[in-house]
């Protein structure tokens, strides 16, 4: 019978805007995906009744364990031989009519605009990878059928309890949809059937043989209830009329279904027949008729992935499974399948899998990251994703894993589970097996560059947030965390510590947040060590200085900031006699001219010295222990709240003015301030000021060099044109003529728009307006062309 048989009231409504979008954008850009719609109602029928057992579980009335739970699917071709309809059914929970209406009509979701926008702009390619993750599931049947018609009873329950069948229909045309009971009567009894009335180019859909490589490839993985196919079997059997004849002659009947128990006594077909023939010695073998079996097949039944012995399951298969069951549809980075004991009796087997990608919403807040991918299954029947708030630290919460365990209860619940010893040990295992694809990922180093690149690049964040998050995992993570030095890329602190100098007790790093690690190789810090032949971890991250912060040492030795007071290469105890001498010396020449800095500097620094990490920049500024470095005061400055602290003007001005007593500048400047005329030879004004104008550039030039800010960019330019001035021999003085024009008087009135741009005559033709300005740089040609895209008459316009 079908649905529009009845003369049954149908109740019409509109499908809500974004639904309308959605199936224009299911429509339109996935065409060439269609094959998903399979996939989509199969993962929806599967829920349907994971949902019912889930349910069952409280309400016995809902599902009392009897009736069988499965989905499937019956392709059945139209009489002319032209198409047909795809009916998809489960013994789910099922819908009611309003159900019907808003998970059908309505799209929930939250951020559905905003996908539904990005899907319709530049990135609408890629959305066949969006689709299952979004819930765009259902709409995907539009892309195979002109029309749907979903009949479902929902399960018996308070709310329901005498449920009755209805439909909700539409067409891949309609804006809107019908709702209305089934003139077919209750013909499910629970859950629910979708009849695709399949589109012209989609009739492969009616073959099984399509359907059955369908289900393999998507669904076979991801479904934990039965499916079974209809397929329809001709076989030849005896005639019975002409049977009932020779039993009543000869007493001996060959059982219709007899074939199978003759062909286990022998291996062939024909030789039954002929030992059948020979041995019953019939003058002429029975009349044989062929009858059409109808059979419901098993697709899916295969045991679930992770119940097989890893060796027997191949990397496609883990991929297609991956893609299937956590609907990520690109292949996994790589995975660990184990079984384990979890310790407390509870014995369980798991896939760990490391995705391809870290979405972009982990990293905006990765401390609010809760992880949703944990899919536990008890004994093969899923129970939970939702592990609770801190099922694993926030580092690891993007890690997708499948756990079964055999000997927990099937009603288990999320509570109960949170006191179970169990759910603690499954979390140290599975941060275990990430560690492990960690090294596994990390030990491609050497064998396979370019995967470990692409590795590094979407977990070396993690490492280091683990590093800082996880003080258990601290060291382990650490391990595996890379470097950018002076020296190479990709360094770990044991490779750095193997190539530690004698005597050098310090981890030298610096750090500049969104600089190029080639740049900050330049840096006035860098110089000496790396002329020395040190090597310095170059830090660009924000998170580096954290990570260095919190871990503060890696094997006793404590991580130095070269930007700050205290650096230490290890052998100043080996220096000569000599080079000792020459620094006493160093520092009594340059007292002067460090007395005379040091009152320039106030307010910027709060000591002057002679500097041991310079070889040719002039001056440094570097930070007191407890200051701050100008990658520090950078992430301050980005931190609203951090001015309030009452150590901030102190931190911010604990820094040092070094000087390098070896740079010829440093030397003309001591001979400057010490030529200055003192109070009882009678003051030079004029020479002092220029000096401190000198004097102050350097001290703003060692803040920039250095990647601090200077107080005042005005100001710091000012005094550089007026050396620029002396040296060029300018008037200091001589003013710039600074007389302009002034703007004409206020105009009241608007503009005209025919006054900003030339409009065309109004004849009626078709025209393009060219502002003023591009009319030179412009011209346009245009030709008619006529309905089958020919050009009728070229022409040149304009
Ligand atoms: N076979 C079904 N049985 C019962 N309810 C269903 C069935 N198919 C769909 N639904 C209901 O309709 C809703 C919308 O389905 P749709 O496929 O559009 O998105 P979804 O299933 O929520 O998302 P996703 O496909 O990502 O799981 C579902 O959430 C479910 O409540």
């Amino acid at each position: 019978q079908d649905f529009d048989a009845a003369e049954i009231p149908k109740e019409k409504f509109n499908y809500q805007s974004d639904v309308a979008r959605m199936r224009k954008i299911v429509i339109n850009s996935l065409y060439s995906h269609k094959e998903i719609f399979l996939r989509e109602l199969i993962s929806n029928a599967n829920d349907a009744i994971e949902k019912l057992r889930l349910t069952a579980l409280i309400d016995k009335t809902v599902w009392d364990g009897t009736d069988p739970l499965n989905i499937t699917i019956k392709a059945v071709k139209n009489e002319d031989g032209k198409g047909g309809k795809l009916i998809i059914t489960d013994t789910g929970i099922g819908m009611g009519p309003e159900e019907l209406t808003t998970n059908l009509g309505t799209l929930a979701k939250s951020g559905t605009s905003d996908f539904l926008a990005r899907a319709e702009g530049a990135e609408g390619a890629a959305t066949g990878n969006l689709i299952g993750a979004f819930g765009l599931g259902f709409y995907s049947s539009f892309l195979v059928a002109d029309k749907v018609h979903v009949a479902s009873v929902p399960a018996k329950s308070e709310k329901y309890p005498e449920p009755v069948q209805y439909v909700f229909s539409s067409s891949s045309e309609d804006s809107s949809f019908e709702i209305f009971p089934d003139p077919r009567g209750n013909t499910l009894g629970r859950g629910t059937e979708i009849t695709l009335e399949l589109k012209d180019d989609s009739s492969e859909y009616l073959e099984n043989q399509e359907i059955t490589a369908l289900v393999s490839k998507h669904s076979s993985f991801s479904t934990s209830f039965p499916i079974y196919l209809f397929t329809q079997r001709t076989d030849e059997v005896p005639d019975e009329d002409v049977i009932l004849e020779e039993t009543q002659s000869a007493e001996s009947v060959p059982k219709p279904t007899s074939d199978t128990d003759d062909a286990d006594a022998d291996d062939t077909d024909e030789a039954v027949i002929e030992d059948v023939s020979e041995e019953e010695q019939t003058p002429a073998p029975p009349k044989m008729k062929s009858i059409t079996v109808d059979e419901w097949v098993r697709l899916n039944g295969q045991p679930p992935i992770w119940t097989r012995d890893p060796k027997e399951v191949t990397d496609e298969e883990y991929t297609l499974f991956y893609n299937a069951f956590f609907k990520d549809f690109s292949p996994p980075m790589t995975w660990t399948h184990f079984s384990g004991d979890s310790g407390s009796g509870v014995s369980f087997k798991a896939i760990v899998f490391l995705p391809d990608k870290i979405e972009d919403s982990y990293w905006q807040q990765p401390l609010l990251s809760q992880s949703k991918d944990i899919k536990l299954m008890v004994k093969r029947v899923f129970i939970t994703n939702d592990l609770g708030e801190d099922a694993l630290p926030k580092w690891a919460s993007w890690v997708k894993v499948v756990v079964d365990a055999e000997d927990l209860p099937l009603n288990v619940s999320r509570e109960t589970l949170q006191s179970t010893a169990f759910l603690r040990q499954l979390k140290s295992i599975i941060l275990k097996r990430i560690i492990q694809l960690f090294n596994k990922m990390a030990d491609l180093e050497t064998e396979d560059s370019e995967k470990f690149e692409k590795f590094y690049e979407i977990f070396g964040g993690i490492l280091k947030l683990g590093a800082v998050e996880d003080q258990k995992n601290r060291e382990k993570l650490a391990a595996i965390t890379r470097f950018t030095t002076n020296h190479r890329n990709f360094t770990t602190l044991d490779q750095y510590l193997e190539n530690r100098k004698q005597g050098q007790k310090q981890i030298f790093y610096l750090a500049e947040m969104g600089e190029n690690p080639q740049e900050l190789a330049k840096s006035v810090f860098v110089e000496k060590l790396h002329a020395r032949g040190y090597e310095v971890l170059l830090f660009t991250e924000p998170l580096d200085e954290i990570f260095v912060q919190n871990i503060r040492r890696w094997k006793n030795v404590p991580f130095q900031d070269i930007a700050k007071v205290g650096l230490k290469f290890g052998d100043e105890d080996t220096d000569e006699e000599e080079e000792k001498e020459q620094q006493k010396e160093a520092a009594q020449k340059y007292k002067p001219l460090m007395e005379y800095l040091q009152k320039q500097g106030r307010g910027v620094v709060r000591d002057v010295v002679i500097s041991n990490r310079l070889v040719t920049s002039p001056v440094a500024i570097v930070a007191d222990s407890f200051g701050y470095t100008a990658n520090v005061q950078r992430m301050m400055a980005s931190n609203p709240g951090a001015g309030k602290n009452p150590m901030h003007d102190f931190a911010m001005k604990a820094r040092v003015l070094e000087i390098n007593p070896r740079s010829p500048l440093i030397e003309g400047l001591l001979k400057k301030v010490e030529a200055l005329p003192t109070e009882e030879e009678g003051r030079d004004v004029e020479a002092e000021e220029e000096l401190e104008e000198v004097a102050s550039i350097l001290l703003d030039g060692a803040l920039i060099r250095s990647g601090f800010e200077v107080p005042s960019t005005n100001d710091f330019f000012g005094r550089v044109d007026r050396v620029l001035r002396r040296s060029l021999g300018v008037s200091e003085h001589a003013p710039t003529d600074d007389t302009v024009k002034p703007a004409p008087p206020v105009d009241p009135e608007l503009p005209a728009f025919e006054e900003l741009y030339q409009m065309p005559p109004e004849d009626g033709k078709a025209g393009v307006y060219v502002p003023p300005h591009m009319q030179d740089d412009l011209s346009i040609e245009m030709e008619e062309i006529d309905e089958e895209g020919n050009v009728v008459a070229p022409r040149d316009e304009l």
